[in-house]
């Protein structure tokens, strides 16, 4: 049954399509292209999914990322997606994907791109959504490395909206990309970066300071630098919160203690995304859900959220504003009915 945290019209902005890969799919795909991996059955790989920080999820998660070998497998992977994130309300979704953990692998760019732009046509037929895809840079990988992905992405950059910053964060500044950020910048894509997830409030100024970003994945460390609060919440700067990853990689301890709350009572522009559903144990609706319960959240406050997601999107304003007034007429539509 479709409850109000799955029917709240919403915009998934912090999702790595890698970290859609149900097991269940991983089995297939690695019979499919006669991929060997760890794992005897589902329930085998489900049983891997323990973590004690962000690098023992990476294993797994660059691991499980091999079964992904042809142009068909991207589709698949994304097309399965989409029809989750419709279900679970989304209406709009800025979607990461990860080049680099392909390319090093031998499989070509275009087969990747091809792939997911494939789904992305397929969702926007099937389901109404609008969707978007945001290329991020290995952070662990070097900042050649990254011009190169930049350089092979270049047939397709028109078609990307933007590029990101992810994996291993500790030891891997912001600082260590300006260049090709600013390079990014030029050729016209909006700037995301994950800073604060497990690293320190600094890295959160370098993303601002340095790469100039257009929005901050999670940025939960910034609650530890009241000036930064400060700043973050005078720029009105998205923080693209995920509640159930920060459980599962324990930088938060349950999630009736999660931040959420207190980032909104600080006037930050906090959201609510999934990051990698398969690992973390529930696409967006349930991190909706879950955090309402545990946090005891208010409708208001939960609108609050859906609301943010459409302010923090990279929309045309005549889109964030078709986005806004359908989703107050949703709560209005609610009031009613109360
Ligand atoms: N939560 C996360 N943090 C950093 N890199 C990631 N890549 C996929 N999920 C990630
Ligand atoms: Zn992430």
């Amino acid at each position: 049954m479709t409850d109000f945290y799955a029917a709240i019209p919403k915009a998934e902005l912090h999702l790595h399509i890698e970290g859609t890969l149900e097991p269940e799919m991983m089995v297939a795909l690695a019979a499919r292209n006669k991929v060997a991996i760890p794992f005897a059955s589902v329930e085998e790989v489900r049983a891997a999914y323990r973590f004690t920080n962000l690098q023992t999820f990476l294993d797994i998660y660059y691991a499980g990322a091999d079964v992904l070998r042809t142009e068909e497998d991207f589709h698949d992977l994304a097309a399965a997606y989409f029809d989750r994130a419709a279900a679970d309300g989304v209406v709009h979704a800025e979607i990461f994907f990860d080049p680099q953990t392909h390319t090093h692998r031998g499989i070509p760019f275009d087969i990747v791109a091809r792939g997911l732009f494939a789904a992305v046509e397929g969702a926007k037929a099937k389901h109404g959504m609008t969707v978007e895809l945001i290329m991020s840079y290995l952070r662990h990988l070097d900042e050649d490395d990254a011009f190169a992905t930049l350089r092979q992405a270049e047939p397709w950059l028109d078609r990307f909206i933007g590029v990101g910053l992810d994996s291993s964060e500790v030891g891997h500044p912001p600082s260590k990309f300006a260049r090709v950020f600013a390079a990014s910048r030029e050729r016209g894509l909006k700037l995301c970066a994950h800073a604060g997830e497990e690293g320190p409030p600094a890295y959160i100024h370098e993303a601002l300071d340095i790469l100039k970003v257009d929005r901050i994945d999670h940025g939960n460390r910034a609650l530890e630098d009241p000036a930064l609060v400060a700043r973050l919440a005078r720029e009105a700067m998205t923080l693209t919160v995920c509640p159930l990853s920060n459980v599962a990689l324990r930088n938060v301890d349950t999630l009736a203690a999660h931040p959420i709350d207190r980032m909104l009572d600080l006037g930050l522009r906090a959201t609510v995304h999934s990051d990698d559903p398969a690992y973390f144990g529930g696409y967006i609706a349930r991190n909706f859900r879950e955090l309402a319960a545990a946090r005891d959240l208010s409708r208001e406050q939960v609108v609050m959220l859906a609301r943010n997601s459409f302010l923090g999107a990279f929309l045309s304003d005549e889109a964030l504003a078709g986005h806004l007034t359908r989703l107050d007429t949703f709560v209005q539509a609610g009031a009613k009915a109360d």
